[in-house]
């Protein structure tokens, strides 16, 4: 029997119903056909075709001359059927030299490698790309840089050909291999045999757009590349929500430091190779942080690869001012095996560590808890010597006034000349965009001089291109979710919708079913609304249990218990702030209640992106709007709009959509539409009437009806149960 129905007809409740929900049919539920979102018109690709003609140095598309192309058509070597399928994503010109990793010791990441068939030419990878709505762009005028290297190479030889002569174009789209299944993660790339077959073990058949764009650029050139002037790109990918972008973060940096392990003793190891971690990854909240580790671990199992969530009172770097007393730490409940117990018995107290010193390659962190950890006593942040990799999941927020600081300081505390930093979201504004381009460069000038002042000499780090990979339209939502704009006019009204949603009256009020997140302003109004509603469920269906509460003022383990029975189907509604709207993943989600309006068009892009997550069909996404947030309704109704364009094209029946939007249109087009500043105050602050501490005029953004109040107050002098809450507390 059907919950809702339940809960509409106040049926019996037995105990052989409890699960329905996830048992039946509901809009995000099941499994995933196919977990690529543009991927009804792809082409098939004949991939025995020969091998095509090399393209002309430059074809006046704005293409990179072949030369310095490292995406380029395959080798000739590869044409000449030498087998080794990693050279072939490497640009013409790169040496067939032996890469730094015996073939001995990593037996299982060489074999199979090389029997891949011929790869695409450059017009089949345009094809594929384009239909999998893929943009590829070299940022920064490194180009220019190259030509001018190229240039000053072959002047001595040879007369300078028109060719080089020619301008380089600032921005060049690029059409590297895709990779259209996860088996060529072996063959042509040499990834480390237990990676691929864990990834075959989560039933990942094939790999998303985003994965099928990025994964070639980022493993390209992780084996050889001695003789190339190309160098793993630093990646700004842009990706919808729900695409992926985990594990194509996590693939190329697991597989770089397995192997990095596997050639430990062949004393290839350079400076800061031994030195860990060697890759950070950086997550707004630790929600995020912790699912990343988990997705990783299922990633590396069998690799030696550890990964480590940070916490508070671990050591990342080793310190040598005085310790502090254990009784100055904070306590810690982790329990990782890659956290070693720091040795306190040797050596003076001097060099003695502080915490316990964080033994793992790849460490997950949310920007503050590193940043901590890696000042010292006079302020002076600590180099992360060891880290070569450097990954921002959900950058623009990282990126954002509220974390810049703390991002750009860990950042800069990787000081290792090799960096690559990658950046990951599914939207992002063309300022952080700039801001990237400019931290890199800095960053670069800055390795650049110390190299010079050092001992490294002469020795000029190899400059890495600066490359953005799109995926769709830019800062949208999925094309698979239903969007519903409910006006409500004024605080009741939402509080009656929100019930109506709870229980529909008829069955073409609502098709949103449980489980479902329901997104507020601020932590005071999600305690509020979660007082309202908790008892909206019978007590034979599970009563208050069923509806919980999920904010950053709650300590790390009632926040990882919520979200955890919430994940087992425990927990039907989850009554949350901003904090879950971000990278947190929910594979059954049926939908996503926005009861405050969003603060900007990135937050209802996360928020709204929570349900029809690789590529399952998508939820409901229900927006309540009263008189307060009138502001916002444009940005929100662009978003979708851009979101129905692009199902519209893709053929997925819209009719809900297009009528909801389309219905309302007249109302949506006589808004005003908000000044830029009117914009920004409202990114940081949201509605100022919901602000704690507003002060209100009658009915406006207070969570609270009498008789709801009078209500619960009854229910609770019986005894029912619950928080035992005044209801003014939570009014905001
Ligand atoms: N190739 C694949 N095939 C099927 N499912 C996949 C594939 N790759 C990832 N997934 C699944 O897709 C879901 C979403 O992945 P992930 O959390 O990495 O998305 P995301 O792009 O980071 O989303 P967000 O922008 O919300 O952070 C996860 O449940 C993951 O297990």
């Amino acid at each position: 029997m059907d919950v809702l129905k339940l809960l509409t007809r106040s049926t019996k409740y037995s105990k052989a119903n409890s699960h329905q929900t996830s048992a039946s049919k509901t809009p995000s539920s099941g499994q995933t056909n196919n977990p690529q979102l543009f991927a009804s018109h792809a082409p098939k690709c004949d991939e025995s075709e020969p091998p095509r003609k090399k393209r002309k140095a430059e074809n006046g598309d704005g293409d990179l001359p072949q030369e310095l192309n490292f995406f380029a058509e395959p080798l000739q070597a590869a044409a000449k059927g030498d087998g080794d399928g990693r050279n072939r994503q490497g640009g013409a010109g790169k040496s067939k030299k032996e890469t730094k990793f015996s073939t001995d010791k990593i037996q299982e990441t060489t074999d199979g490698v090389g029997t891949d068939k011929p790869v695409l030419g450059e017009e089949e990878c345009k094809k594929i790309l384009r239909t999998h709505k893929i943009k590829i762009t070299v940022l920064e005028n490194l180009q220019a840089d190259l030509v001018t290297k190229k240039r000053e190479k072959h002047s001595k030889k040879k007369k300078r050909s028109n060719a080089e002569e020619a301008p380089v174009k600032k921005k060049t789209e690029i059409y590297p291999q895709p990779l259209q299944d996860f088996e060529h993660l072996r063959t042509r790339y040499g990834v480390h045999g237990r990676i691929v077959r864990n990834i075959r073990q989560q039933a990942y058949t094939i790999p998303t757009e985003v994965q099928l764009g990025s994964l070639p650029l980022l493993l390209s050139s992780s084996t050889d590349l001695e003789d190339s002037v190309w160098e793993t790109p630093n990646l700004l990918a842009v990706a919808p929500t729900g695409s992926g972008k985990t594990l194509a973060f996590l693939i190329p940096v697991v597989d770089s430091i397995a192997k990095l392990k596997a050639s430990s003793n062949d004393e290839t190891l350079a400076d800061g190779d031994d030195v860990t971690p060697r890759a950070i990854v950086v997550a707004p909240t630790k929600e995020l942080a912790s699912q990343i580790v988990n997705e990783g671990r299922k990633l590396s199992q069998g690799t030696k690869v550890k990964f480590a969530l940070m916490r508070k009172g671990m050591e990342v770097v080793e310190r040598t001012e005085p310790a502090t007393t254990s009784d100055d730490r904070t306590s810690d409940d982790d329990s990782d095996s890659s956290v070693v117990e720091p040795n306190e018995t040797t050596g003076p107290a001097k060099t003695r560590k502080r915490g316990q010193l964080v033994k793992a390659d790849i460490l997950v962190s949310t920007p503050l808890a590193l940043v901590n950890a890696l000042t010292d006593t006079t302020g002076t942040t600590l180099p992360l010597r060891g880290a070569r990799y450097l990954i921002l999941d959900e950058a623009d927020v990282l990126l954002d006034p509220l974390f810049r600081e703390q991002t750009l300081s860990i950042w800069k505390s990787c000081t290792s000349p090799s960096l690559r930093v990658s950046l990951w979201s599914a939207t992002m504004g063309s300022n952080v965009e700039s801001l990237v381009v400019s931290t890199i460069t800095s960053q670069r000038k800055a390795v650049e001089l110390s190299m010079k002042q050092t001992s490294m000499g002469s020795s000029r780090p190899r400059r890495a291109p600066i490359v953005r990979l799109v995926i769709g339209l830019k800062d949208t939502a999925v094309p698979n979710i239903t969007h519903k704009l409910v006006y409500c006019a004024t605080e009741p009204g939402k509080l009656l919708a929100v019930r109506q949603l709870l229980r529909p009256t008829s069955s073409t009020d609502s098709a949103l079913r449980p489980p479902f997140l329901i997104f507020t302003q601020t932590i005071p109004r999600a305690l509020a609304l979660h007082a309202e509603l908790q008892y909206d469920i019978p007590p034979e269906a599970g009563g208050s249990a069923r509806i919980a509460v999920l904010h950053s003022s709650l300590s790390e383990t009632i926040r990882a218990n919520t979200l955890a029975r919430f994940r087992k189907g425990e927990v039907w509604v989850l009554v949350t702030t901003d904090l879950l709207a971000r990278g947190v993943d929910f594979k059954g989600l049926n939908g996503v209640v926005n009861y405050d309006a969003p603060a900007s068009a990135a937050t209802y892009v996360h928020r709204v992106g929570r349900t029809g997550r690789a590529g399952r069909d998508g939820g409901i996404a229900v927006t309540l709007w009263a008189k307060e947030d009138v502001p916002h309704m444009k940005s929100i109704t662009n978003v979708i709009a851009a979101a129905e364009k692009l199902r519209g094209k893709e053929g997925v029946p819209s009719e809900d959509l297009v009528g909801d939007i389309k219905s309302q249109q007249w109302l949506f087009d006589s808004l005003p539409t908000p000044s830029k500043n009117e914009k920004k105050s409202l990114k940081k602050r949201g509605v100022e009437a919901r602000r704690p501490g507003a002060k209100l005029a009658k009915g406006v953004g207070k969570i609270s009806t009498k008789v709801e109040a009078r209500k619960r107050k009854k229910s609770q002098s019986k005894g029912a149960g619950g928080d035992d809450v005044d209801s003014d507390e939570f009014s905001s």
